[in-house]
Formats: C-alpha cells, structure tokens, sequence
C-alpha cells in the first residue's frame, strides 16, 4: 500500500465536481469560429495543426481527437479547465467538434516551439536550470492540484526560446490522484516510464512525474537522448538496472511486497549500481561537471517513488539555488 508524502488529499479537499469527471457537462464552442491553417503533428490519440481564429485573427494549434472513449475526452478537458492559468500549463482557448462528424477538437494557445533535439544540444547549464524551474514549477502546481501529468517528455514540453517560455502540454494521461487508488500502469512513453510502472506497482503517485524529469536532466546533462533507451516495456527496466543496478531493485520489489514478472527471467540479470560520474566525458563536462547537477538527478532517478524529491523539493535543490 502506497500514499503519496505530499497533496495526497488535493483531491477531497475540492468540491465532487473539481474531479469527477464522468458527470462533467461539456460546453461545446462553435467550431466555425477557427480554421485550420497547417497540419503539425500527429499522435495515437491526436493530429494537431496551427489554425486561426477568425473572430480576432489570433493564431492557435488545434489537437483533433481521434475517436477515444468519450470519459477519456471528458477526462483531459476537466484537467486542462481545472489547470488553466496555472504556471507554465498550455492554456485551453476552447472546446469545439463537427456537428457531422462529432470528432472533438481542443483548441490552445500557441507556442512557438523548437525541436527539443535542437534546442537541448545548445543548452548552458543556466538553460537548464531556466526552463526546469519553469517545468517543475508546472508540475508542482498540476500536483498541488490533485492531478499527475503522467506522459512527462520531451515532446510534451513546448519551449519558446524567443520568448524564454515553456509549456507542459498533453494531458491526455493525466488522471486525478486518490490515495489507494489502482493506477493503469500502461501510461507514459516507453523511455520516460518510471519503475513503478514496469514492475506493475499501480498505486503510485505524483511521484510518477518526477521521474521523467530526471531522465529528461540526465540525457541533457550526459548528452545521451533518451538516457534509457529501451528497446520493450521489460527491457527498459533492464536499462535502468544497468544504471541504478539490481541491489537496489531488490529492496524496492521486497519493500512493496512485489515480484517480477517471468518475463524478466531470461533478460535481467545482477548488475552494480553504476556511478553516476561514469557518464561524464570531455564531451559533457562542460554540464555535467556543475555543481549539484549530479545529485539532483541522483535524487529524481531512484527506484522508490517515496525516495524521489517532489517538485516543491526539487526547486529548492541547491542546484537552483547556486
Ligand atoms: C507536434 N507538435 C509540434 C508543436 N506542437 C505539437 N503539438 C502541439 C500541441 Br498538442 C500544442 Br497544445 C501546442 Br501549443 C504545440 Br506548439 C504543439
Ligand atoms: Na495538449
């Protein structure tokens, strides 16, 4: 049994109607309001575009929803209502659909976003410490609000380097934190999937998120994108072990009465716990040799969800304060 340290009660201390999202009326917008201008992206849930607003000539992206069950469409529209304003959170413009079709579309402001695999191979450390204070400072607030993003990744973090603006976009995974709860652990993207969902401990908590800012630190500090690269759900646990090693993993399965699936049998094997000075090389010294980096991704990338720092800690990290 596992209870988030922090916000575990963000949720009950709100009105029925701030999460229970099933019995939430959608307001439709009126879809002749906006036109698509250019296609931008695609995702299993979604295609996006830039569009504009023909009422004020602003310019907008919108995410067309591909056809999902309607409770996971009311799910991301709650989340992203209850979120609006918050800091660095995308800000939802409005809900629309095709009165023929009935596909949603949400509309969002729009960021002028640059690749993330450009934009990280320039960082200087005072880059990283700029846009993940920015980033956690999301977090913290979506947290502090019952609900955990739960696909926490590169793709989803829209920066402006104009501007010096980021926004945490997608919350299509995100879900309302309730202690006790059994979380779906299929969520996430492969590479940034924390361990608790490879080793199918579904009551985890916010806690989720930080981990995918550490690895999100770590390959930008070692230069090495993604920093766990798997090549299957089980063998991304097997790059993890290979880095925080099996000992440790050990302890995590024993402490939460866990047991590995067969299918690691054959795949994972006993591996030391690596340090973390073993990444650094002339090519990443430049990053990974500031102070304080190491340890702050030393105290994101741990196996126990409870051991991790949370957001609100992780901001008052040395490593932002120096
Ligand atoms: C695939 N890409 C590229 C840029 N971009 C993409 N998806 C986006 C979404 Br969803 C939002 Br909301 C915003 Br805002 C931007 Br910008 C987005
Ligand atoms: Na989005």
């Amino acid at each position: 049994y596992s209870v988030s340290r922090v916000y575990s009660n963000a949720n009950e201390i709100r009105p029925r109607e701030y999460w229970d999202y099933e019995n939430y009326a959608i307001e439709w917008g009126n879809i002749n309001n906006y036109e698509i201008i250019q296609k931008i992206g695609r995702g299993k849930y979604s295609e996006v575009f830039t569009g504009v607003n023909v009422l004020n000539d602003g310019e907008c992206v919108i995410k067309v929803l591909k056809p999902v069950k309607i409770k996971k469409i009311h799910r991301e529209i709650k989340i992203l209502k209850n979120l609006t304003g918050g800091p660095n959170i995308v800000r939802l413009f409005d809900v629309v659909r095709d009165s023929a079709s009935k596909i949603p579309a949400l509309v969002f402001e729009k960021v002028n976003n640059v690749d993330f695999r450009v934009l990280y191979s320039k960082f200087t450390i005072d880059d990283i410490k700029f846009y993940f204070t920015q980033l956690l400072k999301a977090l913290d607030y979506s947290h502090s609000m019952g609900i955990i993003h739960r696909d926490v990744k590169p793709q989803n973090v829209m920066i402006d380097p104009e501007r010096r603006q980021l926004k945490l976009i997608d919350w299509g995974l995100a879900d309302f934190y309730h202690p006790g709860t059994d979380f779906n652990v299929r969520v996430a993207s492969r590479y940034h999937k924390g361990p608790e969902l490879l080793v199918n401990l579904r009551q985890y908590d916010y806690s989720l998120d930080l981990w995918a800012v550490g690895a999100m630190i770590a390959a930008i500090v070692f230069k090495r994108e993604p920093f766990f690269k798997g090549k299957s759900n089980s063998d991304q646990l097997v790059k993890i072990a290979k880095v925080l090693g099996t000992e440790d993993l050990m302890k995590y399965l024993q402490k939460y009465n866990l047991t590995l699936s067969s299918e690691y049998d054959d795949i994972l094997g006993e591996y030391p716990r690596k340090p973390w000075s073993s990444f650094v090389n002339d090519g990443n010294r430049y990053l990974s040799g500031s102070p304080y980096v190491i340890d702050l991704i030393d105290h994101l990338l741990r196996y126990d969800h409870q051991e991790r720092l949370t957001a609100k800690e992780a901001l008052n990290h040395p490593f932002f304060k120096s």
